[in-house]
């Protein structure tokens, strides 16, 4: 079988995508069998790393998952471990019962199993279309509570594949899952994802699916050009409102994520400006300048009139612009001028958004993303802890999940500084939405435990220098 790209292993995709894809390979004269066979393979071999030369129990449902399960189970036995299959029901499909006849080991009773290695859940995958039985609960969470590692097939049992929502209550956290052919939604939404453990692709030689969502990946930033100066480097605009102090943890993070120049107009010079930053008190002298290539607006705007009435005259400066924070409650569809914009709502801005251009807020994270990109005709930036990219072409990105300590105040505006730093380089909305959004991840990363939002904005740096082409 040759390795997919890159590009088609990055993509994201619903039931029905998988399903349509799925179809693909057959049309093109691949069996359904030879496909569980090359997943239930390629799924064993993961699990044979986590066992070692351990013990292994599987959990066989009725499905095309539990299908996969006999596959793993026989290609366990194959390679010397001690396997068990625990039957929850008999195979429902065909390819599952020709799986299971090809296995050769131990079929046991949940009962019977006592304490072993790894437990993998071949229960349901992306077919569960409803909560789990309290039977078939009982048995997923009583084997998985008596193995010291849990292994998830395609998609853990009990989480709806398309949206990541919980079935069940009190579902098992999982050491690691193997998703199938392609990742699916669940596998970046919450909460399924922050139950999953590692996460690990097999390659089944899926093509690529027309519309679908990617995953975020480390970007590829060149070097500036051998001949660049400040400005051709990129110029970014910061305005400030009444509380510049949020201005300035966008600028710090600005300043490390390759902009030349970095100017910030200010009523009142803030204290504590680091001296690379150049302050101004003319604002309409730096929104006519035509060397300044991106603007960034919101941290630290302030809600009042004023503040309203600034919004408006940045963005009627028709440049790329990075629009946070207050700046996202103040936005009016009015004030949009279809130049390329990034919008960094968490789930409050998104609301008022929503509210001032007329949408319902109905549907899953990437949905109301994505109505609000196309609403805007903006690259929208869902933040939270399954943070999406939408763009107004219908682009969708989904990001891995990122530490949780980026919890801390701050943390938005950095990503704003980052982003827009970007933006002044590139002015590309969607890719300078990507880079920065990786980039904040990775300096959170790169800082570990309880950092403050300066220290996050310093390693913005360090992040970008493990991009470089
Ligand atoms: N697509 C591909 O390219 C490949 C897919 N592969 C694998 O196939 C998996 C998808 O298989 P799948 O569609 O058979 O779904 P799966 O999750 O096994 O179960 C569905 C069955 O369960 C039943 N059922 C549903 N909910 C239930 C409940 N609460 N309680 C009880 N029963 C319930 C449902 O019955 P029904 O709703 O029709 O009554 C149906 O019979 C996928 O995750 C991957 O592992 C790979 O082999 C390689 C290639
Ligand atoms: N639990 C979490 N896990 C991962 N990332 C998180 C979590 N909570 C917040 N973040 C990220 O931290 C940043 C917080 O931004 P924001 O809500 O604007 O905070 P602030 O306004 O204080 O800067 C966003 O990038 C968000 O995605
Ligand atoms: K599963």
């Amino acid at each position: 079988m040759p390795r997919s790209s890159d590009a088609v292993l990055s993509q994201v995709l619903t039931v029905a995508q998988m399903r349509a894809a799925e179809e693909d390979l057959i049309a093109a004269g691949t069996s359904v069998d030879a496909l569980m066979q090359a997943a239930g393979r390629g799924a064993g071999e993961w699990v044979r790393r986590i066992a070692g030369g351990g013990s292994v129990t599987v959990l066989c449902g009725p499905g095309n998952n539990g299908g996969d399960g006999w596959v793993i189970a026989e290609y366990l036995r194959e390679h010397g471990n001690s396997v068990q299959v625990v039957q929850a029901r008999e195979p429902a499909t065909e390819a599952a019962r020709n799986a299971k006849a090809l296995y050769g080991g131990a079929v046991v009773s949940a009962d019977s199993v006592t304490t072993r290695d790894v437990f993998v859940d071949c229960l349901f995958g992306s077919g569960l279309t409803r909560a789990l039985p309290d039977d078939l609960y009982d048995m997923l969470c009583g084997l998985a509570g008596r193995h010291r590692h849990r292994i998830a097939i395609d998609v853990p049992s009990g989480i709806d594949s398309d949206s990541g929502v919980a079935l069940n209550a009190d579902l098992p956290h999982w050491t690691l899952t193997v998703a199938l052919g392609a990742w699916k939604h669940a596998h970046f939404a919450m909460p399924a994802c922050a139950a999953m453990g590692a996460t690990r692709l097999v390659d089944i030689g899926v093509t690529a699916v027309p519309g679908a969502a990617r995953v975020l990946h480390r970007p590829r930033i060149p070097a500036p050009a051998a001949d660049a100066h400040k400005y051709r480097r990129g110029m970014l605009g910061l305005v400030a409102g009444e509380m510049p102090g949020a201005g300035l943890l966008s600028a710090t993070a600005a300043l490390r994520a390759g902009a030349g120049y970095l100017k910030m107009a200010a009523k009142l010079a803030p204290a504590g400006v680091p001296p690379e930053l150049v302050v101004t008190t003319d604002v309409d002298a730096m929104l006519a300048d035509a060397r300044v290539s991106a603007l960034l607006v919101g941290p630290g705007l302030g809600r009042s009139d004023e503040a309203a009435r600034l919004l408006a005259r940045t963005l009627h400066a028709g440049r790329p612009t990075v629009i946070d924070a207050d700046a996202l409650v103040l936005l009016r569809p009015a004030m949009l001028t279809g130049a390329p914009c990034v919008l960094t709502p968490h789930e409050g801005e998104t609301a008022a958004l929503e509210r001032a251009f007329g949408l319902s807020g109905q549907g899953l994270r990437r949905e109301r993303a994505g109505a609000l990109a196309e609403a805007t005709r903006a690259v929208v930036v869902l933040k939270g802890p399954d943070t999406v990219i939408a763009g107004p072409g219908g682009e969708m990105v989904v990001s891995p999940r990122a530490s949780s300590w980026l919890s801390v105040a701050g943390t938005g505006d950095v990503l704003a500084g980052t982003i827009a730093s970007r933006l002044a380089t590139n002015g590309q909305a969607l890719r300078a939405a990507e880079e920065g959004l990786w980039l904040h991840g990775e300096a959170a990363r790169l800082c570990g435990p309880a950092f403050t939002a300066g220290e996050l904005a310093h390693a913005v740096q360090a992040a970008l220098k493990e991009c470089l082409e």
